[in-house]
C-alpha cells in the first residue's frame, strides 16, 4: 500500500462531480455527485461496466469534455491547486491546459488515435520531453531513447525513427506510455490501455506499469472493467455504476475480501478466477440502465439480489461509511447477519 498524503493533502481530489449531457433536446445525467481522492504515488482503479461514466470522469479531470457535456457541480484539487470544474473561468481552463502533458498525462485505449501517423514516434516523445525540460533537441532525443528502453522497446535506437504504422499494437502502446511519462507527470490517467491488445501483450504491458510505478512515483488513475487488472496494479478502488459511486476504498484488499456494495460483490463474482476453473461463471442479471432510463432510486436496484422496497424510492444515500470505506447502499453486504458469509460462499 503506497498511498501517501503530503501535509497539503492528496495529489488529486474530485469532489461532488455532476455532469449532464444534452442529447436530442433532453438533459441526461451521466455523472452524479462523484467524489474520490488519490494520494501521491497511489494507484486507484476506477471500475465499472461499459457506460458507467469512467471515461467522462477522466475527461472532466483533463478539461477535455465533449461539446454536449455540462459540468453542473464539481471541484478538483490537483497537487494543492484548486479548480472549479462547473464554473471554471477562462483562466482556470488555461491552468488545466498547462497541466496536460506535464502535471497530468493520459494513456488511451487505442494508441493510434493519440499518435501522429506522419511524425516518427521518437519525435513525438522528444516533443513531450521538450515541453517539460529545456534541453537541446539532441539531448531530448537521447532521453527519448532512454524512455523507450525503460518501457521495454529493445532496439530503441532504431525504433525512434519509425512511424506508428510500422509498429505492432504492443509497441505502439509502449511508445504512448513513453510519451505520457516523458513530461514527468505527477498523475497518469489510463483509459483501459490494454483492452485493444492480445492477452500476452496485455500481460507484458501490465507488468510494465507495475515496474514504472517503482521508477516514476506518479499517481495512477486506472480505468478498467476488469477487477483482475485492478488486483494486479492498484492500491485503492472506486466502483462506478450508472454515473454514481457505489463503493470507494483506500484499501483494495478489504473490498476484495468483504465487498460492501452488492454491485461490487456481483462484479467480483463475475470475475474469472483460476481457482474456479470448470465452475460456471456468475453473470449479473439484466443490464445497466441507459442514461435516458435511469431509475428513480438506486440505479443498481433492478439487478440487485438484495434489494428491498426502500431501494427503489430515492437516489443512493449520499454517504454511508462501512468500516472505513464509502458504501453508497441502504443495505450493504455484510451489514445484515450472514450476508458476508453468503457472499463469500457464492464467490
Ligand atoms: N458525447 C456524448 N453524448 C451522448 N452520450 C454520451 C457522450 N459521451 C458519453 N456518453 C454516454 O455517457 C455514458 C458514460 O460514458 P463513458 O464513456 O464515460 O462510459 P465508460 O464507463 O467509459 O464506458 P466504456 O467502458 O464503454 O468506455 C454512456 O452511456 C455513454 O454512451
Amino acid at each position: 500500500m503506497r498511498s501517501e498524503m503530503t501535509s497539503a493533502g492528496p495529489l488529486l481530489e474530485i469532489d461532488d462531480l455532476t455532469l449532464k449531457l444534452q442529447v436530442g433536446g433532453a438533459e441526461l445525467t451521466a455523472l452524479e455527485h462523484v467524489s474520490f481522492s488519490l494520494g501521491y504515488g497511489e494507484a486507484r482503479g476506477l471500475v465499472g461496466e461499459s457506460g458507467s461514466g469512467k471515461s467522462l470522469t477522466l475527461r472532466a479531470i483533463l478539461g477535455l469534455l465533449p461539446p454536449n457535456a455540462v459540468v453542473t457541480s464539481g471541484r478538483m484539487v490537483f497537487d494543492g491547486a484548486e479548480f472549479d470544474l462547473a464554473h471554471g473561468s477562462k483562466a482556470d481552463a488555461r491552468r488545466l491546459e498547462r497541466l496536460r502533458g506535464t502535471g497530468i498525462s493520459m494513456i488511451f485505449q487505442e494508441p493510434s488515435v493519440a499518435l501522429n501517423p506522419v511524425i516518427p514516434v521518437g519525435e513525438q516523445i522528444v516533443d513531450a520531453v521538450m515541453r517539460r525540460d529545456h534541453l537541446r533537441r539532441s539531448q531530448a532525443r537521447d532521453y527519448a531513447i532512454h524512455l523507450m528502453k525503460l518501457v521495454g522497446i529493445h532496439d530503441a535506437e532504431h525504433k525512434v525513427d519509425a512511424y506508428e504504422f510500422e509498429l505492432s499494437g504492443g509497441l505502439k502502446q509502449r511508445v504512448m506510455i513513453a510519451a505520457a511519462v516523458a513530461g514527468k507527470p505527477k498523475l497518469i490517467l489510463c483509459d483501459e490501455p490494454t483492452t485493444a491488445l492480445d492477452v500476452t501483450v496485455q500481460r507484458q504491458i501490465l507488468s510494465l506499469f507495475t515496474h514504472l510505478r517503482d521508477e516514476l512515483d506518479a499517481g495512477l488513475l486506472y480505468v478498467t472493467h476488469d477487477l483482475a487488472v485492478v488486483a494486479q496494479l492498484c492500491d485503492s478502488i472506486t466502483v462506478l455504476y450508472s454515473g454514481n459511486v457505489m463503493e470507494s476504498s483506500a484499501e483494495l484488499g478489504s473490498v476484495f475480501d468483504d465487498p460492501g456494495h452488492p454491485y461490487t460483490e456481483a462484479l467480483l463474482r463475475s470475475t474469472p478466477d483460476v481457482d474456479r476453473i470448470g465452475r460456471r461463471l456468475y453473470s449479473i442479471p439484466g443490464s445497466a440502465p441507459s442514461l435516458s432510463d435511469r431509475p428513480l432510486g438506486c440505479p443498481f436496484a433492478p439487478r440487485c439480489e438484495y434489494r428491498q422496497d426502500d431501494c427503489e424510492q430515492a437516489r443512493v444515500p449520499d454517504t454511508s461509511t462501512v468500516e472505513g470505506r464509502e458504501v453508497h447502499c441502504r443495505h450493504p453486504v455484510g451489514h445484515e447477519s450472514g450476508r458476508v458469509q453468503l457472499a463469500k460462499e457464492a464467490r
